[in-house]
C-alpha cells in the first residue's frame, strides 16, 4: 500500500483545487458536498510580515525611489515588523486548527453519506476543534431525513474507530429525529477502579448466559475498603427462582470470588423475585465444636445440638408451638448419629425434660442408661414393642387428662421417645410376627408396635410427647402418606454424611441438598435451619456418658470434663399419665438392676473342627435392616430357610409397584436366583424391612 505523505494533503488541501473537483468522476453528477474547500488566510499575514521584514531591501530598488510615498509605507511597514510576525504566527495556528476542524467535518460527512446515505446540509465542528480527535460536533440532517437504529450503529461505530483507542475517552452519538439533527458529544471513560474479584464476576457473567443483562455491584466493604459483599441484579426468569440452579450458581460464584484474604466464606442471599442476590461473607464452618457447656440458648424448651456458619446456633425446638415436633436423624454407620442423639438427651436432661429410648444395637444408647432424666433403655424387640404400645396409652392418657382438667397441651410436662435404628427394630418385629411360639406371634400382634408409632408420629404431638428418630437412610415408608403424614410431623431433620437422589429428596424435597457433604470431618451433616430451610451445620461432640470404668477412661481429660459439667445436679421428673408406662418403665428398671446385679455374657469361644452349619445365622444376628424397596439387585440379604434359619441369598431382581398418584411403594418382590433353574420370589409390602448380613452401605455410594 502507498504511504500517506501529510505534508502533501495539507498542501492540496490548502492549494489544490476544491473536494468537489478532485473527488468526483467528470461524468457523474453526485450530490455537491456540504462541506466546501478550505481556504486559508494565513499566507497574507504571512506576505506582510515577511515583507516588513525584507523593507529595507526594497527602499534602494527603483520603484520606490521613484515614488515617494511607497518609502514612505515601507518604512512604516518595517517598524510594524514585529506585531506583524506574531500575527502571522497566530494566524498560522488559528490556520492548522481550521484546517483540523475541517477535516473531521469531512470525515463526518464521508462516514454520514456512506452508512445513512444522507448528505448533511451542515456539518459543525466547533472552533478550536480536537488536536488529536474530535471534541464534538453537529450535524444538521435535511429535514425529515429517516435514519435507521442500524445505521445510527452503524454510524457511531464509525466516528469511535476515527477516533482511534485513546483509551480515556468514548463518544455518545445521539439523534434528534424532530429537529433533524445529530449531536456528537465527547465523555472521559471513568478509570476502572474495580478490583478483580468484582471484574472476574462481571466478566464471567456478561459472557455466560445464566442471568439476563447480569449487573456486579459492590454492596459492602470492611473498615479497611476490602470488599466484602456484592449485589448481583439480573432479569428474574424462571430459573433463577429454582433451588436446584440457585445451588449451582452459588457454587461458581464462591469459586469465582475465591478464597477470601478475612478466611471466610461466600454465601448468597436471593431474591429472585426483585431480580438480585447477595453474596456476603460469613465464618466457615467449624470442623469441630465440643458441647458447649454453657447454656447456648436460654430457652428451656430449645435443644440446641449444633453450630452452623456465621456462628449460628441450630436447635430442636420441642415446644408446643413448634411446627417441627419430631426429630428425624439420618446418617450411615460412623456419622456421628448417636452424638447427636446424646447431645440432644444431655441437653433435654440439663432442662429438665426426661426421656426413654430404644437401642435395637444394644451398644448406641447404653451408655445413657442411668443418666439424669432417663427412665429407660430398652434393647428387647419384644419390650421394645411393649414400650412403643405404653407410650400410645400414655399419649392417650395424657390427652384425656386435657380434656377433663380443661387444661392446655402446653402444660404437660414433656418427654422425648428415642427409637434408634428404626428398620432394625421394625425388622426385628417383622421376624417376632411369624415367630415359631405361638404366643409371641399373638403378642405382636396384639401391641402392633407399627401401628401404635404411626399414631404416635401424627398425634403425639399435643401430648407433650416428643419423638426423636435414628435412621440410616431415608426411605419414603417413613414419609408417605401410607405413614399417615409423618413427613409433616418430623419436621426437624438431620442428615449426615451424604445422601442419595432419593434420600436427599425425600429429606429436603432437593436433589440437591446434602449430597456433598465433607465426609472427611465428622459430625458435618445438613439440619434444618429456624426457618425451616436446610442449612450445612457441624454437630457438636458430646461424648459418651457412660460411667462404667471401661468406656470411662477412654475419654480424654476434655471429654470427662464435657460429660461433668453437662450433667446437672438434679434429675428431671418423669411425671406418668398412664399405668401401662408407669408400669412398664418400673419393670423394664427393675430388669435393668437385676441384668446388672446377675447379669452375666458368656465368654467368647474358640472356632473348633466340629461341624458348624456355617451358611445359617442366629435369629437376631443380623447386621443390619433396611426397607425392602431399598433393595438393588445383587445385594445380599438374609431369607429364612424352610427350617426358619436366615440364610444368607443375593437378590437377582427387584420389582416395586408404586401407586400411580402418590409413587408411595405399594409392594415390592424380590427374585433371588438359588443356583438351580427355579427362581424364588419373595414378597414385601411397603413397610416391611429386609435383614442384611452386613452393614448397609449403599446410601454413601449411590
Ligand atoms: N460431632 C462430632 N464431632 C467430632 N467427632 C465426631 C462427631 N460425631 C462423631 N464423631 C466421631 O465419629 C465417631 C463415630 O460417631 P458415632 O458413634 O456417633 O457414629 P454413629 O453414627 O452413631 O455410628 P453407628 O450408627 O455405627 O453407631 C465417634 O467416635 C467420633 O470419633
Amino acid at each position: 500500500m502507498a504511504q500517506r505523505d501529510p505534508l502533501k494533503d495539507i498542501l492540496i488541501e490548502l492549494f489544490g483545487p476544491a473536494p468537489s473537483a478532485r473527488n468526483r468522476p467528470s461524468s457523474q453528477s453526485a450530490p455537491e458536498p456540504t462541506v466546501g474547500a478550505y481556504r486559508t488566510l494565513a499566507p497574507v499575514a504571512v506576505a506582510s510580515a515577511a515583507l516588513a521584514f525584507y523593507a529595507p531591501h526594497l527602499a534602494d530598488t527603483a520603484l520606490t525611489n521613484a515614488v515617494d510615498q511607497a518609502g514612505q509605507l515601507i518604512t512604516t511597514l518595517h517598524s510594524y515588523r514585529w506585531p506583524l510576525a506574531v500575527l502571522a504566527a497566530a494566524w498560522i495556528a488559528v490556520d492548522i486548527l481550521r484546517w483540523r476542524g475541517h477535516q473531521q467535518s469531512l470525515v463526518l460527512e464521508a462516514q454520514l453519506r456512506q452508512t445513512t446515505r444522507h448528505l448533511p446540509i451542515k456539518v459543525t465542528v466547533p472552533f478550536p476543534p480536537g488536536i488529536g480527535a474530535l471534541r464534538s460536533a453537529k450535524i444538521r440532517l435535511p429535514r425529515g431525513a429517516i435514519v435507521r437504529p442500524k445505521e445510527m450503529d452503524e454510524f457511531t461505530t464509525a466516528v469511535r474507530g476515527a477516533a482511534g483507542r485513546t483509551g480515556t475517552h468514548t463518544y455518545t452519538v445521539r439523534h434528534h429525529a424532530h429537529r433533524d439533527l445529530i449531536l456528537i458529544t465527547r465523555t472521559p471513560i471513568e478509570p476502572d477502579t474495580r478490583s478483580p474479584r468484582h471484574k472476574a464476576l462481571q466478566t464471567a457473567l456478561s459472557a455466560g448466559t445464566i442471568f439476563k443483562e447480569p449487573a456486579v455491584t459492590v454492596d459492602s466493604c470492611d473498615d479497611d475498603g476490602i470488599e466484602i459483599g456484592y449485589k448481583i441484579t439480573f432479569t428474574p426468569s424462571l430459573n433463577s427462582g429454582a433451588r436446584g440452579f440457585q445451588t449451582k450458581v452459588d457454587e461458581a460464584l464462591a469459586a469465582l470470588a475465591g478464597h477470601h484474604e478475612s478466611g471466610r466464606t461466600w454465601a448468597t442471599e436471593w431474591t429472585p423475585s426483585e431480580g438480585y442476590l447477595v453474596m456476603y461473607l460469613r465464618a466457615p464452618l467449624p470442623i469441630r465444636v465440643d458441647h458447649p457447656l454453657a447454656l447456648v440458648d436460654e430457652n428451656l424448651r430449645h435443644l440446641p445440638y449444633a453450630t452452623g456458619a456465621a456462628n449460628l446456633s441450630l436447635y430442636w425446638d420441642v415446644s408446643t408451638k413448634s411446627n417441627k415436633p419430631h426429630c428425624l436423624i439420618v446418617g450411615p454407620t460412623g456419622g456421628g448419629k448417636t452424638s447427636v442423639i446424646r447431645t440432644l438427651l444431655t441437653e433435654a436432661s440439663r432442662r429438665g425434660i426426661p426421656f426413654l429410648g430404644v437401642d435395637p444395637k444394644m451398644i448406641e444408647l447404653d451408655g445413657l442408661e442411668g443418666y439424669p432424666g432417663c427412665a429407660a433403655i430398652v434393647y428387647d424387640a419384644v419390650r421394645s414393642a411393649m414400650l412403643v404400645r405404653a407410650l400410645h396409652a400414655e399419649m392417650m392418657a395424657r390427652n384425656h387428662y386435657v380434656h377433663v382438667k380443661k387444661i392446655e397441651p402446653s402444660q404437660l410436662p414433656l418427654l422425648i421417645a428415642v427409637l434408634d435404628e428404626f428398620f432394625i427394630l421394625s425388622g426385628k418385629w417383622q421376624r417376632l410376627a411369624k415367630d415359631e411360639d405361638e404366643e409371641i406371634r399373638a403378642q405382636i400382634k396384639q401391641l402392633d408396635p407399627l401401628g401404635a408409632w404411626a399414631d404416635l408420629a401424627v398425634l403425639a404431638r399435643s401430648a407433650g410427647i416428643r419423638l426423636l428418630l435414628g435412621v440410616q437412610r431415608p426411605d419414603a415408608s417413613l414419609f408417605g402418606s401410607s405413614s399417615g403424614n409423618a413427613r409433616d410431623n418430623f419436621g426437624t431433620r438431620i442428615s449426615l454424611g451424604n445422601l442419595s437422589q432419593d434420600g436427599a429428596l425425600m429429606m429436603w424435597g432437593d436433589a440437591h441438598v446434602g449430597r456433598e457433604v465433607d465426609t472427611s470431618i465428622p459430625g458435618r451433616g445438613v439440619v434444618t435451619a429456624l426457618d425451616g430451610s436446610p442449612v450445612d451445620a457441624q454437630m457438636w461432640w458430646t461424648p459418651n456418658v457412660d460411667p462404667h470404668p471401661n468406656k470411662w477412661n477412654q475419654l480424654s481429660k476434655q471429654e470427662k470434663a464435657i460429660v461433668h459439667g453437662l450433667t446437672p445436679t438434679e434429675s428431671p421428673t418423669f411425671e406418668f399419665f398412664s399405668t401401662e408406662l408407669r408400669e412398664f418403665v418400673e419393670s423394664e428398671r427393675a430388669l435393668a438392676r437385676r441384668a446388672r446385679e446377675y447379669g452375666d455374657a458368656p465368654e467368647p469361644s474358640i472356632l473348633t473342627d466340629i461341624a458348624t452349619d456355617h451358611d445359617t445365622v442366629g435369629v437376631d444376628d443380623f447386621a443390619d435392616a433396611i426397607p425392602a424397596a431399598a433393595v438393588t439387585e445383587g445385594m445380599v440379604i438374609l431369607l429364612d430357610d424352610d427350617n426358619g434359619d436366615q440364610v444368607p441369598v443375593t437378590v437377582d431382581t427387584v420389582t416395586i409397584a408404586r401407586d400411580k398418584d402418590t409413587d408411595d411403594v405399594l409392594e415390592t418382590v424380590l427374585s433371588i436366583n438359588t443356583g438351580g433353574r427355579v427362581k424364588t420370589t419373595v414378597h414385601f409390602d411397603a413397610t416391611e424391612v429386609v435383614m442384611l448380613p452386613e452393614p448397609d452401605t449403599v446410601h454413601t455410594t449411590a
